[in-house]
């Protein structure tokens, strides 16, 4: 057993946050910070170039005494060691979680099971890193000796997410003679409308799939390597044009890759956590193999902080704990990630599969169903566009929607006042947040701009802002490789803690398969024309719609 199974619910912390909860839910935010003078230095941690201020939540010392005791008897602490031991921690798929050693920048070994798999580890990073440079530098050629232009991932999930964030968020780092596109949707435009922009003699394909069988991969490879043979025609020229990042060897053979053209990883790597490993290909082929050394150099970075550093003053920790006090004492359904940098656009939906495919379960390390919130709804988009969108909801909805604001201090792009603009929003938006106004500044507002009570008096309720909506800050001096691998590293390990009091098992996705399943079977039965009758009245009634609307010729 890798560490000790405790119901959060039976710990001596979880009950007192539910009194302490209850008698500070009304407690203004403000108001602490009225009585406080210190409370953003107390409540804000730095690390590296990174600034988190959490001084706008809604705790106290006593709400983080709390919250840290909580971590204690969680085991949290044994929990960070046995996921870094290589402890089979993912015990429903009967794994080790070792996407840190996949950074591991220390020269140590690390074990799986007691095996070192840094061996291992390095030699693919080698291989990428030559790989990547032959890329680059125009070396390897094309089957018309072209040098490569655009490189084409195909993958999904895990597979796609993170080297579509990773290379958006790091774009000013791009080479200039390459260019990167992203296809995952089985729906046929994906991959279509990407062809349309790229030429068979300078493309180079990267079919990103752990388990090589993933349904909407392996449709899109299929038609890639199709489209390829339309112009190369002979067989043999695929291997200059397609390679596989993946577990997967025989499965890789079967399609036709040479294994020499094939980059490992390993199945303690989870798919969501892979960016780190040769599903990072077009990563390092994109920003160039210094840079993506970078960015594991910044997670690194972070995983070190997250091992080493006392709870109090552990970023990773702090976010987890103020996360589960707004998810399970204050009934927040979801977290809003609102990066205000154009270039992190995906950021948010890297974290919705990071963080929803993690702790997305209502079944305990027991096995048995939880009576307590697990996983939040995790959504956002930057700013200003989420302002100009949904932020009306989290200034005055019902809802408590916690946010995290990401920031870069200096931009890529200094273009007259641009980024002085965005970060006054950034600012004022948190501000506004905590302190809402009042009814009677709305009021005061009104006479100032000469307005009569009769006038403005029916208006007033609608202009009052209850504020008190807790945020994070995260301050960054600038996005570069290392700080986003810090940035990233940071989030995975908040979805760890987390996972880790609510005892469920974060490693898993159990919950992707019944839709898979159902689709396998309703597959063949769409390429009938028959009459289908073997589902509920619903199912069958779409697919017999759906029939009858296909057929041009009805
Ligand atoms: O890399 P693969 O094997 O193609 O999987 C792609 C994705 O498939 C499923 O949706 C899940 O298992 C994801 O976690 C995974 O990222």
């Amino acid at each position: 057993m890798a560490f000790p199974k405790v119901n959060p619910t039976q710990t001596n912390a979880w009950k007192q946050l539910t009194v302490h909860a209850e008698q500070t839910r009304d407690r203004q935010i403000k108001d602490l910070f009225a009585q406080d003078a210190d409370r953003f230095k107390k409540f804000s941690l730095t690390f590296e170039d990174i600034l988190l201020d959490y001084s706008k939540n809604n705790i106290s010392d006593q709400t983080k005494s709390l919250l840290l005791q909580l971590a204690e008897e969680s085991q949290l602490k044994q929990a960070i060691e046995a996921m870094f031991g290589g402890e089979a921690i993912n015990a429903t798929e009967g794994r080790s979680v070792l996407h840190t050693a996949l950074r591991n920048r220390s020269g140590k070994p690390v074990y799986s099971e007691g095996k070192d798999v840094m061996l291992d580890v390095n030699g693919v990073l080698a291989q990428m890193e030559k790989f990547s440079n032959q890329i680059i530098s125009g070396e390897w050629k094309g089957y018309t000796g072209k040098a490569i232009t655009d490189i084409v991932n195909i993958g999904i999930g895990g597979s796609d997410l993170g080297p579509v964030m990773v290379t958006e968020a790091l774009k000013p780092y791009w080479k200039s003679n390459m260019s990167v596109h992203f296809v995952s949707n089985v729906d046929g435009t994906h991959i279509v409308e990407t062809l349309k922009k790229v030429n068979p003699e300078t493309t180079l394909f990267m079919i990103a799939s752990k388990t090589f069988t993933t349904q909407e991969t392996m449709a899109n490879a299929h038609s890639a390597r199709n489209w390829f043979l339309t112009s190369a025609k002979d067989e043999s020229l695929v291997a200059k044009h397609f390679v596989a990042l993946s577990t997967n060897a025989k499965e890789v053979q079967k399609f036709g890759i040479d294994t020499a053209n094939m980059f490992g990883f390993w199945d303690w790597v989870g798919g969501r956590y892979s960016l780190w490993s040769a599903i990072g290909l077009s990563i390092a082929c994109t920003i160039g193999f210094d840079n993506f050394k970078a960015l594991l150099e910044g997670a690194y970075a972070m995983d070190q902080h997250f091992q080493t550093t006392p709870f109090a003053e552990n970023i990773p920790v702090t976010l987890g704990l103020l996360g589960v006090w707004y998810n399970n004492f204050f009934d927040a359904q979801s977290h809003a990630i609102l990066p205000y940098d154009q270039y992190m656009h995906r950021f948010a939906a890297y974290f919705q599969q990071g963080d929803m495919e993690s702790n997305g379960k209502y079944v305990d390390r027991n096995g048995t169903p939880v009576t307590y919130s697990t996983g939040p709804v995790i959504w956002g988009e930057p700013g200003t566009n989420g302002q100009h969108a949904f932020y009306q909801l989290i200034h005055q909805g019902t809802k408590l929607i916690p946010c995290d604001f990401i920031a870069p201090a200096i931009t890529h792009n200094a273009i007259g006042n641009h980024h002085t603009l965005l970060m006054s929003n950034f600012f004022a938006q948190t501000e506004a947040l905590m302190k809402g106004k009042t009814e009677a500044e709305v009021r005061d507002e009104f006479i100032k701009a000469g307005k009569s009570e009769t006038e403005f008096a029916p208006l007033v309720p609608f202009k009052v802002f209850q504020g008190n909506r807790p945020t994070n800050s995260i301050l960054v001096k600038r996005i570069t490789p290392y700080t986003l691998g810090s940035l990233i590293a940071m989030y995975e390990h908040k979805i760890f803690v987390q996972g880790v009091i609510w005892n469920i098992y974060s490693f898993d996705q159990w919950g992707v398969e019944l839709g898979k399943q159902l689709a396998s079977k309703i597959l063949p039965e769409l390429e009938t024309e028959e009459e289908v009758t073997s589902h509920d009245s619903s199912t069958n009634g779409l697919i017999n719609a759906f029939k009858s609307m296909r057929n041009i010729s009805k």
